[in-house]
């Protein structure tokens, strides 16, 4: 046997032997006036002072806890029965003192154990399964959950005061029923029967007003929440370095923000409405139920204790199913989006077919689990329906008898049947919203994750001179990529200058890491060795807007967003005026095309209006780039698809103001014109000078511009 069984019985027998005592006392105290509903709530305190110290000295730590809770039920039952009865006596019968009744005295126990039977075996074995150490963690996170409730206080507050005004009215009405049914046979007077009906008609009315009102303000407070989490998460997903986006797929991003957030804040604030509803709703109603009719009270808690089992055991069957087919959404989500983004890729390599099988193999497992989940839910629903027709029949056995001993009126027994299914209801719902609460900590837990996640990337600095020169120094620069080994160097101890008013080239063939400097000198990366100093100063010492503004980037993959062509230029920049667009489109010479267009820089791009080649894309990336007036214009592969007259008309532009141009090209035919050329080669700075003296000296440049011509 069970340790904790061999205490619990044994801390039940102290209390009978403590019972016993008190109904022998009871006797000689009621006989002395002295066995009122003070002196029952005495000996509650004082039984519970020894039960307590029995189970200290019984049993070790671990089933301390179980033994209080028992404990502390041995001893309140009696007392709350009492007073509740006293609390409910109609005043024709007043309440007469606890009576030394043997019989009920034992009931106490009988009713503690189911009830603890109950709550250990049924709702707490969520609690069980867990360590302590993650119910600690489930039990902060759902504070911290909590918390972001707060600037929403002026809200919640009338919505708990109207849900407590309704479960008030929602419990009287079917007692109300049941004495106005008592009342039909005419008996009473008119007016007091009219005035029984008002009472009904009024509570009746009372539940539904508060009812609307705490679930308008609920649903209100539940979008204010979903809207702040939303902001805040988005916010710091953009904060996050580029590795965290190569870690993180994006539809599972997406998923996080949409799904996860609507699911967390939906879960939690429905489910603590509905639990503090039913526990309120359900206290209230046991109090009534008892006062109409303690045997078939005890019949009802066994059906919820059997009920209570049955759905310890599916909870976690069909909370597991659920986590499963939220993590199968998020994939067949997150293999769609992939497949229509590189729509391009997947049709050049002829892979619809592979991509729609894969696809049609993640919706197949989804469809599994989702029938698996519904087969659980029938079987678990029919056998629930056998238990509650079982129970009924006995119960309706058992008001026979009770009504034919006169102990039960047919209005009573009216009015706790309307009890009985909004119990077993209410604490179906104290257990489900407390199981699926826990079942969220696991997406709260991911949520609260990325909201604590702090970017993996210095701070920025505060620098924003008002003038910049635009030299830029890579000294000693060596850097590998987060995701790969850190041994497997992109750069290798790089040291190279860009000089301001110069054409400065990056040459070398592929996975030399030319595209590796731009991505440091756009801040994407921090590199772990060295540094890159603009005008004498670290990189990361300037503002970020600062830097987006001064360095321009064109970069080989060209995102266009969504939106007009002047939001598209103007991208990131507040305020900028339609002339100054024009103005950097006249000058990167790609006004004339802009302006014939039907809405000029108001037409939609990307899905809009028009779809623009990849030459006039990279004229969109050029003016993006020269409407921020640079220092520093750097270039990644653009010469081969952009126009020639636009692409000597930018680089004019810049080194006429006297800013850097940097660019990486495979075309060499571009670079021979440049002031100044790194040779790149396995990450390492092979050889530097103009493109006649690197010729000249026959080097790894020599060798690369020869067989790229020849090729
Ligand atoms: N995001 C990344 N994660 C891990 N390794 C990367 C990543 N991007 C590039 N690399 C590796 O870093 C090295 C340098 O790549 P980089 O893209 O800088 O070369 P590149 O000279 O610009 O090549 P290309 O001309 O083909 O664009 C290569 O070995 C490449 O495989």
């Amino acid at each position: 046997m069970e340790p904790v069984v061999v205490y619990g019985i044994s801390v039940l027998l102290f209390d009978t032997v403590l019972s016993l005592a008190y109904v022998t006392s009871l006797v000689l105290l009621q006989s002395s006036g002295c066995g009122g509903l003070s002196a029952q709530w005495a000996f509650a305190g004082l039984k519970w002072a020894f039960l307590q110290g029995f189970a200290w000295i019984l049993a070790g730590a671990e089933h301390q806890a179980l033994l209080s809770r028992m404990a502390a039920l041995l001893c309140l039952l009696s007392p709350v029965y009492e007073s509740l009865q006293s609390f409910l006596a109609p005043p024709s019968e007043p309440y007469r003192d606890p009576s030394a009744d043997l019989g009920r005295l034992l009931l106490g126990p009988v009713c503690s154990v189911l009830a603890c039977a109950v709550w250990e075996m049924g709702f707490r074995s969520d609690a069980k399964v867990q360590p302590s150490s993650n119910k600690l963690h489930s039990r902060r996170l759902l504070l911290r959950m909590g918390k972001y409730f707060k600037p929403d206080a002026l809200f919640i507050i009338p919505a708990f005061t109207f849900l407590i005004l309704a479960v008030l009215c929602e419990t009287l009405i079917p007692l109300y029923q049941g004495q106005v049914i008592d009342m039909i046979r005419g008996e009473v007077l008119h007016s007091s029967f009219f005035y029984s009906i008002g009472r009904l008609a009024l509570v009746c009315l009372g539940s539904t007003l508060f009812s609307g009102l705490r679930g308008g303000i609920f649903m209100c407070t539940l979008a204010r929440l979903n809207r702040r989490l939303k902001h805040l998460l988005f916010r710091t997903f953009l904060q996050q370095e580029v590795h965290f986006f190569e870690k993180n797929d994006s539809g599972v991003l997406s998923s996080r923000l949409q799904r996860d957030v609507d699911s967390m804040g939906r879960t939690v604030a429905q489910n603590a409405n509905a639990m503090l509803r039913s526990t309120v709703k359900t206290c209230l109603m046991l109090g009534v139920m008892l006062h109409l009719s303690w045997e078939l009270t005890v019949l009802t808690c066994i059906e919820i204790l059997i009920l209570a089992i049955m759905q310890n055991m599916y909870i976690p069957l069909s909370r597991a199913i659920k986590t499963q087919i939220q993590h199968c959404c998020a994939h067949t989500e997150s293999l769609a989006l992939q497949t229509v983004r590189w729509i391009q890729v997947v049709r050049s390599f002829k892979a619809e077919e592979l991509e729609l099988r894969r696809y049609s193999e993640a919706v197949t497992r989804m469809q599994t689990l989702r029938r698996r989940g519904e087969v659980y839910g029938i079987v678990y629903g029919f056998t629930r329906r056998m238990v509650n027709l079982v129970i009924k029949l006995l119960m309706l056995l058992l008001a026979r008898r009770l009504i034919s001993s006169g102990h039960l009126t047919t209005g009573a027994l009216v009015s706790f049947f309307l009890y009985q299914k909004p119990i077993s209801r209410s604490l179906h719902e104290i257990s489900y919203s407390f199981g699926d609460t826990l079942a969220t900590v696991e997406i709260i837990s991911t949520v609260f994750g990325y909201l604590d996640r702090r970017p993996e990337c210095k701070e920025e600095g505060d620098l924003a001179p008002e003038e910049l020169e635009g030299r830029i120094l890579f000294q000693n620069v060596s850097f590998s990529y987060p995701s790969a080994p850190a041994d497997e160097k992109a750069l290798k101890s790089v040291t190279m200058e860009i000089a301001a008013g110069k054409m400065t080239a990056l040459v070398g063939p592929s996975g030399s890491g030319k595209t590796s400097c731009l991505s440091l000198l756009k801040r994407l990366y921090e590199a772990q060795e060295g540094q890159i100093l603009l005008d004498g100063k670290p990189l990361h010492h300037y503002t970020r807007k600062y830097l987006h503004r001064k360095l321009a980037v064109v970069s080989q993959d060209l995102e266009l967003f969504s939106g007009s062509l002047r939001y598209n230029i103007e991208y990131g920049l507040k305020g900028c005026a339609l002339e100054k667009v024009r103005g950097a489109a006249r000058k990167a010479k790609a006004d004339a095309y802009f302006s014939e267009l039907k809405d000029q820089y108001d037409t939609a791009v990307e899905g809009g209006d028009i779809c623009l080649s990849g030459g006039l894309r990279h004229s969109v990336a050029l003016v993006r780039a020269l409407v921020r007036d640079p220092r520093v214009l750097i270039l990644d592969e653009t010469t081969s698809k952009v126009d020639a007259d636009v692409w000597h008309a930018v680089l004019r532009e810049v080194l006429s103001g006297g800013g850097a141009v940097l660019l990486v090209a495979h075309n060499l035919k571009s670079v021979t014109t440049a002031d100044q050329i790194f040779f790149i080669e396995n990450g390492e700075v092979k050889e530097e000078g103009t493109h006649a003296e690197l010729m000249a000296r026959g080097g790894c440049y020599h060798h690369f511009y020869q067989n790229c011509n020849v090729l």
